[in-house]
């Protein structure tokens, strides 16, 4: 067997021009969904993927506001401008681009956003929301890593997901979410013993742990669904994930690539729940 190559881009542009419909809906009710971006600091990485959440914002008719601090923002000034934001009716989502500088506590921070405008994800009302199943608002990785799966019509149900990674950011919420899919979860990491030994029973492999070249055909059965959250670099600097990617290969049965295959879901989703946050304040403006 040879793997389809999953497009993330392509799904990623799909959703985008559903979101595009959604936002222009919104405009019509007199509503202009709004994303506030802060960034903190001077790093780099950090300051291309904003641009990016930036430019795709503008693309499907978002407004966007970037706030820039400097990298010495104390957490009490970083707390204020975000409370500034939370009570500004123009803005419907809130993301402080991480990591932040050491003198601020990044708990505090996720803590002081509104949660109903957490597009993130992060803030734990919504992070318990997903456990418990409330109105939440999923973290954009995880949440974009289901619907490339349901795009591609890949059975979750009754189906053994391995995720390996446990960050808050990704393989925790991941695993809640393919739950919900119903299907079987197994939670690995870098601790875990014998890693090929549980994901060669997985019919769907989620690697999210930011090593190179960690799966290889050898972890994986045939015809294995396999999902490349990892975001490394290779000795020639350029980006490449977790999962030995020509390995594995002709042995998966479908496979990202990296880049462009999780990657512009992840700004993809962050807009769609932009655009649902801002619809929430309507349905809650008819209801008082
Ligand atoms: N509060 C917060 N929320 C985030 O969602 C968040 C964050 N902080 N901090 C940094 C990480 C990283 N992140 C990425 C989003 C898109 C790509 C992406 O689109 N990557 C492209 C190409 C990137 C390239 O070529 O460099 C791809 O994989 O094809 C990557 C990384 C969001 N993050």
């Amino acid at each position: 067997m040879t793997a389809s190559i999953i497009d993330g881009k392509k799904i990623a542009q799909h959703i985008q021009s559903t979101t595009a419909e959604r936002v222009s809906q919104l405009k019509e009710k007199g509503i202009t969904p709004g994303l506030a971006v802060i960034l903190v600091g001077n790093n780099q990485a950090s300051r291309t993927y904003v641009s990016m959440k930036r430019k795709a914002c503008e693309k499907i008719g978002m407004h966007s506001v970037l706030i820039e601090l400097a990298d010495d923002t104390t957490e009490e000034g970083l707390i204020n401008k975000v409370n500034e934001l939370n009570e500004d009716n123009t803005i419907h989502g809130i993301l402080v681009q991480l990591p932040l500088p050491s003198q601020i506590d990044e708990i505090n921070i996720i803590e002081s956003i509104d949660p109903n405008k957490d597009v993130d994800g992060f803030h734990p009302i919504n992070v318990g929301r997903l456990m418990t199943g409330g109105e939440a608002f999923y973290p954009c990785t995880p949440y974009g890593i289901i619907e490339m799966l349901k795009y591609e019509q890949v059975e979750l149900r009754g189906k053994h997901a391995v995720v390996v990674g446990r960050s808050n950011i990704v393989g925790k919420p991941m695993g809640q979410l393919l739950l919900k899919e119903d299907a079987t979860v197994t939670y690995c990491h870098s601790r875990t013993a014998d890693l090929a030994y549980h994901t060669k029973q997985a019919d769907i492999i989620i690697a999210a742990v930011g090593i190179r070249n960690l799966i290889t055909a050898d972890h994986i059965k045939d015809g294995a669904v396999i999902i490349d959250v990892g975001m490394n670099r290779d000795d020639e600097g350029k980006l490449c994930g977790d999962v030995d990617y020509q390995n594995c290969l002709p042995k998966a049965g479908a496979i990202t690539p990296v880049p462009g295959g999780v990657g512009p879901m992840t700004i993809t989703m962050l807009l769609a729940n932009t655009a649902e946050s801002a619809e929430r304040t309507l349905t809650r403006k008819t209801q008082s």
